[in-house]
């Protein structure tokens, strides 16, 4: 078949391959109010100009809705006959597929059974998990994605992304042509080296992209037509996955230096080449070698992007500190000693991140630095400790006259806690159940005698997936007789109270932020992701937090409000960058309204409103 593309100019109503957001039928094929680029790409709209037909349509998500396919539908697109008689609505499609997977044994096996449906009807998926994203999230995302991602090789899969090997250096252009969609507006870019707290899984990390862009479309209706995922195989140093007969990557060891940066290098431009300089690249699960120098070396190249486990996993936490102070007992943010157990990105990114916040409440840059303690695997990170740091941990270095402190306490975190006697701690080292007992009850005496009997501990275990948790909420709870303000990564499940009563706290997981910062970029065409709009959407994400979500133990938003709390971070993260002019012109201009003279509030209801309608929507699509 003859293949043409459209070019279309923000606001223009074409006929194209279905999918996209809603409208009118012309022509007897679907048509597309084209949403505005805002990546400065020319606009080309993906899909052929006839529409494929019959089984061909039918094996098209972005077309099928099986039986709720509407009768016109079926005839105009050759289906009849390929579809049960029945028309039904959308959503008893989506009750026969939750129906289908509740049948499935295993989170796994529903993983996969999900991750299919995906791959068949993407109404029907997303509309399946805007009604049940409590319990799907734990599905698509962290724990299970963590377990599909160790089991990759081993799943049977349609393409959901991209793989682009060492192999393919010198030739990505060609490889990124295989990807059928012109107007990509988010990249989710893994290598591998550091999936979860899991560590090096080499191309089997293609499940955290595939489980991110799901996310980036259920929380924040981002199109999953402008969605990326993208695994970079340049080998894998785990031994055990590489010698698995099915592995479906490079069975070498990683390539480092030159090569390895040959083939970033070369693949961030032809993404940029392609789909213009505002196509926000998110980096996920680098090793903490790469991760920070990807993130400065292309920010400082002028690319819009940002790192989801430095940056969006600070900003929750920030959030949770937030979160945290409106606990009673609490002491207020600038008042507190912080001891962040690991050194790796997220911590060093919460750290990063919370120096700014303490210095937007008044605190110089170094009387910031001076509550903040790091520990890493080898104790805590002070001047001229032998073996030298990182310039990031650099930063964050006691002063020469903590070492005899820092020596004493050695590795040993109880230890550590006794002598800093931090009011937060806040674990991120992947040591599944560092925080013992004795941490857990030396910290909160250390809270009470500095605050007051009353005072309460904020206890962050933020490990993923959960046997990684630094210590369970019950045992959290339990050894501080109740008084930890406790938040995972991971979810868990309810905590007892000694009367008998339930609480629930909080998820602090990097997925109450990184899809509002994509909605909130995307929606304003930002030019780039700057602290400043990572501190806006912590704020953002703290004032979704409710009193009775507060009640019930959580300084977090549920994660059943994802979508509400995406378009909140959303609006925050858009006004900043309007307020700080990295908004695109054509985009602001085209809403004046957003630049205009209108106070705060208003001006988040009118960028809230201009989001909305950029969200893809299940139930509002024009595959039906
Ligand atoms: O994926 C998650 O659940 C959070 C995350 O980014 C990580 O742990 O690397
Ligand atoms: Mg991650």
């Amino acid at each position: 078949m003859r293949r043409a593309w459209l070019i279309a100019s923000a606001g223009t109503t074409l006929g194209i391959g279905a999918g996209g957001p809603p409208v009118k039928n012309a022509l007897a094929v679907e048509a597309l109010q084209v949403p505005p680029s805002t990546n400065g790409a020319p606009q080309m709209i993906g899909g052929p100009c006839q529409p494929s037909q019959g089984l061909q349509a039918l094996k098209d998500p972005a077309v099928n809705r099986g039986t709720a396919t509407r009768q016109e539908r079926r005839v105009q697109r050759g289906m009849q006959g390929l579809l049960p008689p029945q028309v039904t609505s959308l959503q008893t499609e989506i009750d026969r597929a939750h129906v289908a997977i509740a049948r499935c044994c295993s989170p796994l096996e529903k993983y996969q059974a999900i991750m299919g449906l995906r791959e068949s009807s993407w109404d029907t998926f997303y509309g399946l998990l805007s009604q049940h994203i409590k319990e799907y999230l734990p599905i698509i995302y962290t724990p299970t994605v963590g377990e599909a991602c160790q089991k990759w090789s081993s799943l049977l899969h349609r393409p959901q992304g991209l793989y682009i090997s060492e192999e393919d250096t010198g030739a990505v252009k060609q490889r990124l042509e295989a990807w059928p969609e012109r107007d990509v507006r988010v990249v989710v870019l893994t290598d591998g080296q550091r999936i979860l707290g899991l560590g090096d899984l080499g191309c089997n990390g293609m499940g955290i992209p595939v489980g991110k862009v799901t996310v980036h479309t259920a929380a924040a209706g981002i199109h999953p037509r402008w969605t990326l995922p993208i695994a970079l195989d340049v080998g894998c140093d785990t031994q055990g996955v590489r010698e698995d007969p099915l592995y479906v990557g490079l069975n070498q060891e990683r390539a480092r230096g030159s090569a390895y940066n040959r083939l970033v290098d070369e693949l961030l431009g032809a993404l940029k080449a392609r789909y213009g300089p505002r196509v926000l690249i998110h980096w996920e699960d680098f090793g903490a070698g790469n991760a920070f120098r990807l993130l400065t070396k292309y920010q400082e190249q002028g690319y819009t992007t940002f790192n989801d486990d430095i940056q969006a996993t600070a900003a929750v936490t920030l959030g949770s500190l937030y979160g945290a102070q409106r606990q009673e007992g609490v002491p207020k943010l600038a008042d507190q000693t912080f001891l962040f157990f690991g050194a790796g990105q997220a911590n060093i990114g919460a750290a990063q991140l919370l120096t700014l916040a303490l210095a937007q409440q008044g605190l110089s840059a170094a009387d910031a630095r001076s509550r903040i303690w790091l520990m890493d695997s080898q104790g805590i990170v002070y001047e001229g400790r032998k073996g030298g740091l990182s310039p990031q941990k650099a930063a964050f270095a006691r002063p020469a006259r903590d070492a005899e402190l820092a020596q004493a306490a050695g590795t040993d975190l109880d230890r550590a806690v006794e002598l800093v006697g931090p009011d937060s701690l806040i674990g991120a080292a992947a040591k599944g159940g560092a925080f013992s007992e004795k941490v857990v009850k030396a910290i909160t005496k250390s809270v009470q005698q500095r605050h007051g009997q009353s005072a309460r501990p904020a206890i962050f275990a933020l490990s993923n997936p959960v046997e990684e948790a630094e210590c369970t909420a019950q045992q959290a709870y339990d050894w501080s007789e109740g008084r930890a303000v406790y938040v995972s990564g991971t979810a868990f499940p309810g905590v007892e109270r000694r009367d008998g009563t339930q609480f629930t706290p909080g998820q602090c997981n990097n997925c109450l932020i990184f899809p509002g910062i994509a909605l909130g970029v995307i929606g304003v065409g930002a030019q780039m992701v700057t602290d400043a709009m990572m501190l806006a959407a912590s704020k953002a994400l703290s004032g979704c937090v409710t009193a009775e979500e507060l009640r019930d133990e959580s300084v977090l938003p549920r994660i059943e409000r994802l979508r509400e709390v995406a378009l909140k971070v959303g609006a925050a993260v858009s006004l900043e960058a309007l307020s700080s002019e990295i908004a695109s012109d054509s985009e602001a201009d085209s809403r004046k309204s957003l630049r205009g003279g209108l106070g705060r509030a208003s001006k988040l209801i009118d960028i809230e409103a201009h989001l909305r309608q950029l969200q893809y929507d299940p139930f509002n699509g024009v595959a039906g």
